[in-house]
């Protein structure tokens, strides 16, 4: 007979560990009789007790053959109970009352290392093979217990021990339960790595986060603008009002994003709107909301203002000069009391959020003419920054060029460079337009280009082409080229051809040096319509960008 034969035998198991399970002693004897065969006669029987045996065979193989007669008075040890037992993942040991370990699993042998089926749980402990005995607590307690247990092996182990009684209430049986936590306590530390992981990501998400709140693409080299941005640093960290100054398109937006970027309020929004770009109506329920039904066209549920909405924040109103002088008013109560007012609501809601004003006007001249409350002027003018224009700080020309090269690419995938004496041309040039202008400039002379390198000759062209109108005091117009010569207009033509080329000039100058169509259309003197068709009818819009 084969072990599988042996197996497969109606009366014998065996275990993973050579463990031979037989059913009585006579069936002891018939497997003596085929172990003895299978080892060719070299089994060695050391018989220990009533019904354990230990089989030396020729292989070298040791089984523990044991018999289930002993279980015979505990009903669930039949073959199938048997099975089931070994089928459950936890280690089962099952003692009498006298702490004799009369069953062990096949997954409590391999816990615990040890087949101690037979020996007492006592001898076992004074052997120094275990730390401790459930077994024996649940004995001395009659009750349940469940005690954290570690092994010689080092494992540890959750072991619960339950007292089964008879039907006169005497402890008959312990069941214990062993649970490898070696499994969760790697868990336990795999987590808890992985806790400490994701400490470190999001650590450095936020100093990326703060790193990028606080980059800013605000390039400058020049003393004259140093100085302005040394005054940003002081002013960011306190929360008062700044009035940004300077001409149109010199970076008073882009000094907001810095005074906001290194402010507390750093890590909530800053929320910008244009005082020249809304119509009035619309400019004081964007600033302050309003209740539901306060207008016609109003929503449904009312609407939060920009200063509730930028709570915690920072609020930039740029054009602050173009700002009615109603909403004036409204705004000044703003500063004062810290508190909005939604149209057609009497209820003030307090609001958190620093104020950065900008203008390229002359606010102090237009207090003078009544065009601009005095009392907000000196409200918002508690800190004045004044932003010079690129013209007086030259040295920031060709580092603004070469950060816009480097844009262009990041956007379109076109690099370029600008030869040196190109550079020149563009450093010696004035520009009424400001670094809004440089920035244009450069994007269209990147756009149209045809060759990888910038010449002076294509810059000189490009400026020559954007000739500021001046006008004399008899209002007749002249132009003045990049290097400030004022010469002729060469138009050639019928009347109407020379009338539509200046048109034309005139328009594309405007354009150049106003941030916006309306701005353009009021230095004009024309209505916004009417410059918007003439820019159509020129097609103009290709080549002009006339806001970022
Ligand atoms: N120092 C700078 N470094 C990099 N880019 C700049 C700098 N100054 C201005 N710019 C860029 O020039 C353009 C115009 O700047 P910005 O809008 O801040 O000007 P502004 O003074 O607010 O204009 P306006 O008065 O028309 O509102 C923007 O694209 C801005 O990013």
């Amino acid at each position: 007979m084969s072990i599988t034969e042996l197996h497969n035998a109606e009366h014998f198991f065996i275990m993973k560990n050579h463990e031979v399970i037989v059913k009585s002693d006579i069936q002891i004897e018939l497997l003596e009789k085929i172990l003895k065969e299978y080892c060719k006669g070299k089994v060695t029987f050391e018989a220990e007790g009533h019904f354990v045996h230990v089989l030396e065979t020729s292989n070298g193989n040791l089984f523990n053959v044991r018999s289930l007669k002993q279980f015979s008075d505990i009903d669930f040890m039949n073959p199938l109970s048997h099975k089931v037992l070994n089928s459950i993942s936890d280690g089962i040991t099952i003692c009498d009352c006298n702490g004799k370990i009369l069953f062990q699993n096949d997954i409590d042998i391999e816990i615990v290392g040890m087949n101690l089926m037979g020996r007492y749980a006592k001898d076992v402990i004074d052997e120094g093979l275990m730390s401790d005995s459930i077994s024996m607590k649940v004995i001395e307690s009659k009750e349940k217990v469940t005690i954290l247990q570690t092994f010689i092996n080092g494992k540890c182990f959750l072991v619960s021990g339950k007292p089964i009684f008879d039907e006169d209430g005497e402890l008959q049986y312990v069941v214990a339960i062993t649970r490898d936590m070696t499994q969760l306590k790697l868990l336990e530390q795999e987590v808890e790595k992985l806790e400490v992981q994701n400490e470190t990501f999001k650590n450095k998400l936020q100093a990326l986060h703060n790193k990028e709140s606080r980059k800013s693409s605000l390039i400058t080299v020049s003393p004259a603008m140093m100085q302005v941005v040394k005054r940003v640093m002081r002013v960011a960290e306190v929360d008062s009002t700044v009035l940004i100054g300077g001409e149109s398109g010199v970076g008073k937006e882009e000094i907001t994003k810095l005074i906001h970027a290194y402010s507390r309020r750093s890590h909530k929004q800053i929320l910008t709107i244009n005082c020249s770009a809304i119509p009035e109506t619309l400019l004081e329920s964007e600033l302050f909301g309003y209740e539901a039904g306060s207008f016609t066209g109003a929503v449904k549920g009312g609407k939060a203002g920009l200063f509730e909405i930028a709570s915690g924040g920072t609020v930039f109103l740029d054009e602050i000069g173009e700002m009615p002088l109603l909403l004036q008013a409204k705004l000044l109560r703003v500063l004062q009391e810290s508190e909005v007012q939604r149209i057609g609501s009497g209820k003030p809601i307090p609001i958190d959020v620093r104020i950065i004003a900008a203008t390229n006007r002359k606010l102090q001249e237009m207090v003078r003419e009544g065009g601009f409350r005095e009392d907000l002027y000196y409200r918002l003018n508690i800190i004045p920054i004044e932003i010079p224009p690129l013209r007086q700080r030259r040295k920031d020309i060709i580092p603004l060029v070469n950060h816009f090269l480097a844009l262009i690419g990041e956007k379109y995938g076109i690099h370029r460079t600008i030869e040196s004496s190109a550079m020149k041309i563009l450093e010696g040039y004035d520009w009424p337009g400001n670094v809004r202008q440089l920035k244009n400039m450069v994007e269209r002379i990147c756009l149209l280009a045809t060759q990888p390198e910038i010449t002076a000759n294509t810059v000189q062209q490009e400026l020559d082409s954007n000739l500021i109108i001046v006008r004399d005091t008899e209002n007749t117009a002249q132009q003045q080229n990049s290097q400030g010569n004022v010469v002729t207009t060469p138009f050639a033509g019928t009347l109407k051809e020379q009338v539509a080329a200046f048109e034309k000039q005139m328009i594309k100058q405007a354009l150049s040096e106003h941030p916006s169509i309306r701005q353009a259309a009021k230095a004009l003197g024309c209505d916004q319509s009417t410059l918007v068709r003439k820019i159509q009818k020129f097609q103009l819009t290709r080549h002009v960008s006339y806001k970022d």
